[in-house]
């Protein structure tokens, strides 16, 4: 590991203060309303001054602070017709109170379209020194408003010059600053001391025992002390740290769900800037986002795109060196790095991440290396995880889903399993939580439940928790999305060993790997996709029970998953679009399931999150890429163009929403999703400082893919039926 020195802060921020005291009215909050710009304690009039500045009042009234009176001021008849952006002079406290009292009309603390207020407030601007009023007009700029005054606030300001552009801003523009400039940074960890306080918080545990904890794997005895040292000097956290044992078990992981904890990941080491001493930091990495505060499998690779779109290369290098890390150490990609998902990962796509950051790190000095590094574990993790048993169906030579595991999975919501569990806890005549505990600790046993736990597990591994495609036979099912990945796997591995290692890769155990047998396994597995998941008659690929031996009937929008892993030939393909397509296309983009396939739902068989109506930026995103890999790039673009318009128009209604996973169904409130655990992302007040992880990567990556007429009619949020007839007569 190199020696580098810590640097303070994430390398986006920087100063937006010009040498003559203007701001860019689109600095980051920190920047903005940080002590640079803070006039009260600085005499900064350039802050307040237009430079159209042509006549100086300097009279000041009464009433006008201390602070302005010595600022110069703009004729007062002048602010109507100046064609100079705006800057309003507010007073934070008061300016928010009179806001939420009279927009805030159902008091959640967000303005948004369901409140009845008169949707208008007046500003005084800065040149008037307060005196001339505009009218700030509509939830949009009224709910920007709320969220930069609450800035304002924590920042600790009790005054501001607002820039009327930070009001009005193309929503669009808007909301892909605030990712590339704030919310990457909100959802930035990394698991050493700087970030203890943050990184240990897990909403999920329930579990007594509530220290934070951390779990090092037994052959990294530096981190052990480091973290021992670490906890020393921090008594108030009553940090744990504990040794994991050499072999995990699924006896051991379900011994320590009461002992919940972090699990290590890599570190560099550095030379600490004030005590000059070598210590460890934590390579960084991104997190989901609300209840999800870990470095998860398939949402890295998600957040990854949007990262290494917005320039965030570090931060896509750091999460493919922890995947590395997860490898050597805990023998797969965990599902996240908490002890409860040790036995389980999420769907793989490790390679596909490698070769992007590769692209983008090729000319920094050891580029190549974490390449052969990257691609030495995608094999250990290929042969020992996904064609190994109880993953690997020898009969059919297909993959399933399919972790180790004992008992109820601790991190879901208390209230999930309450409707399964109820009746054998008055079978047992005991309360739900006895039974709960009875049955984890084996004291009861109950074989139809273990088998039902170990779909459960097989969803949740699958990403796709919960939906009922899934439901009481995820292990038995060979699905689409993960062979498909697997092939992407074969494909990679095979091209890379071939054009970068000089056909020949040695792994960490000695063994050589080339590229001959990975072409094999990419073929094999192209005739095996054909042969049992792919429909001819209905022109789409289905899943493939192993059990049952027949296919499943479940129409899922992992189907386009060939497409993005290219083992679609281009007739398949063409069914996929022609026949496939319209079945999953909403008003807001691709949705999880049909409705069909979902069924009827009601009091005894709730909606699952991963069902129709709802649609999730994964699906998105890969099947953005199949259409565009295939030649089908209108198609891929009205998708994009739909998806985006959707988070784009909550955003704008919604005080600036980003959430989870959307109802694509719902053309005006989409963000609402009561399925399961509700929506992450929407729990905020007055501000949303992070969206959430892989909707912010689709949002960024998806306006890659736009043209920018597009770009410019999402800004206006045309609707995309409105925008697609404007171009084509046929839509
Ligand atoms: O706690 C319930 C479940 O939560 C996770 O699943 C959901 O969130 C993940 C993070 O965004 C995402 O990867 C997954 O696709 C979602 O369904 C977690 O992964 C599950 O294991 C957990 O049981
Ligand atoms: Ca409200």
């Amino acid at each position: 590991m190199a020696s580098k020195s810590v640097s303070a802060a994430a390398g986006s921020r920087q100063s937006s203060v010009s040498s003559t005291g203007s701001i860019d009215p689109f600095s980051v909050a920190q920047v903005y309303y940080g002590p640079e710009t803070d006039f009260t304690t600085h005499k900064m009039s350039n802050l307040i001054r237009t430079r159209t500045l042509s006549t100086v009042q300097t009279r000041s009234s009464n009433n006008t602070p201390d602070y302005l009176k010595s600022v110069p001021r703009r004729r007062a008849s002048q602010d109507a017709e100046s064609l100079t952006p705006r800057k309003f002079l507010v007073d934070v406290n008061l300016t928010l109170q009179a806001l939420l009292e009279s927009e805030d009309t159902d008091g959640n603390m967000q303005i948004t379209i369901e409140d009845l207020g008169p949707k208008v407030l007046q500003l005084g601007t800065a040149n008037s020194n307060g005196f001339n009023k505009f009218d700030i007009r509509g939830t949009y700029m009224l709910s920007n408003l709320l969220q930069e005054l609450t800035l304002a606030k924590e920042y600790g300001r009790k005054s501001i010059i607002l820039d009327e552009q930070r009001l009005n801003e193309n929503p669009v523009s808007r909301l892909s600053r605030l990712i590339r400039t704030q919310f990457w940074d909100s959802l930035t960890r990394r698991i050493d001391a700087s970030l203890l306080e943050i990184i240990a918080v897990d909403p999920k545990n329930r579990s007594k025992d509530q220290s934070p904890r951390i779990y090092v794997p037994p052959t990294e005895k530096e981190q052990y002390e480091y973290y021992v040292k670490e906890a020393s000097k921090r008594p108030h956290l009553n940090l744990q740290v504990e040794y994991l044992p050499a072999t995990i078990t699924a006896e051991w992981v379900k011994s320590v769900n009461e002992k919940a904890g972090l699990l290590a990941l890599a570190m560099d080491h550095v030379v600490d800037e004030f005590t000059g001493q070598s210590t460890l930091r934590g390579k960084p990495f991104v997190v989901p986002g609300g209840r999800f505060n870990e470095l998860y499998g398939w949402d890295s690779y998600m957040i990854a795109l949007g990262l290494l779109v917005d320039g965030r290369v570090d931060l896509a290098k750091g999460i493919l060196e922890n995947f590395i890390f997860e490898i050597n150490n805990y023998g797969k990609i965990l599902n996240a790095n908490r002890s409860y998902y040790l036995c389980r990962s999420q769907p793989p796509f490790l390679t596909d991440l490698a070769l992007k950051v590769y692209e983008k790190t090729i000319f920094e000095p050891g580029a190549l290396e974490l390449l052969k590094e990257s691609f030495k574990a995608a094999i250990v993790e290929y042969k020992q995880v996904w064609t190994s048993p109880p993953r690997l169906d020898q009969e059919s030579g297909l993959s399933c889903y399919h972790p180790d595991g004992i008992g109820i999975p601790p991190e879901t919501e208390a209230s999930h399993f309450e409707h399964l569990l109820m009746p054998y806890a008055e079978k047992h005549k005991l309360s739900l939580e006895d039974f709960q505990r009875q049955y984890n600790d084996g004291i009861v046993k109950e074989p139809a439940l273990d088998e039902y736990f170990v779909h459960d597990r097989a969803v949740r591994e699958s990403g796709h928790d919960t939906t009922y495609r899934l439901e009481k036979r995820c292990a038995n099912l060979a699905t689409i999305d993960l062979n498909s990945l697997l092939y992407k796997y074969e494909v990679d591995i095979a091209h890379t060993i071939r054009t970068m290692f000089g056909d020949k890769l040695v792994l960490h155990d000695g063994s050589v790997e080339t590229s001959a047998s990975w072409d094999r396994r990419a073929r094999r597995r192209k005739n095996l996709i054909d042969q049992y998941l792919w429909d001819e008659e209905k022109g789409m690929y289905f899943d493939y029970d192993i059990v049952q031996k027949k296919k499943s009937d479940y129409e899922s929008a992992t189907t386009f998953w060939a497409m993005w892993a290219g083992c679609a030939s281009p007739k398949q393909a063409a069914r996929l679009v022609s026949d496939a397509l319209p079945k999953f296309e909403e008003f807001g983009g691709l949705v999880s399931g049909t409705e069909r396939s979902r069924g009827v739902i009601g009091l005894d068989r709730p909606n699952r999150q991963w069902d129709y109506p709802y649609g999730w930026a994964p699906q998105q995103i890969l099947a953005w890429v199949g259409l565009i890999r295939y030649g089908y790039e209108e198609d891929a673009e009205r998708l994009v163009y739909r998806w985006l318009y959707m988070i784009t128009k909550a955003f704008v209604d919604y005080n600036g929403i980003v959430v989870e996973k959307y109802d694509v169904t719902r053309p005006v409130d989409p963000h609402r999703v009561d399925a399961e655990y509700g929506n992450q992302g929407s729990d905020f007040k007055g501000v949303a400082k992070e969206g959430f992880g892989w909707v912010n990567a689709s949002y960024t990556f998806g306006l890659t893919l736009i043209t920018s007429h597009a770009r410019r009619a999402l800004g206006a949020c045309t609707p995309p039926g409105l925008f697609y007839a404007s171009q084509y007569s046929y839509v």
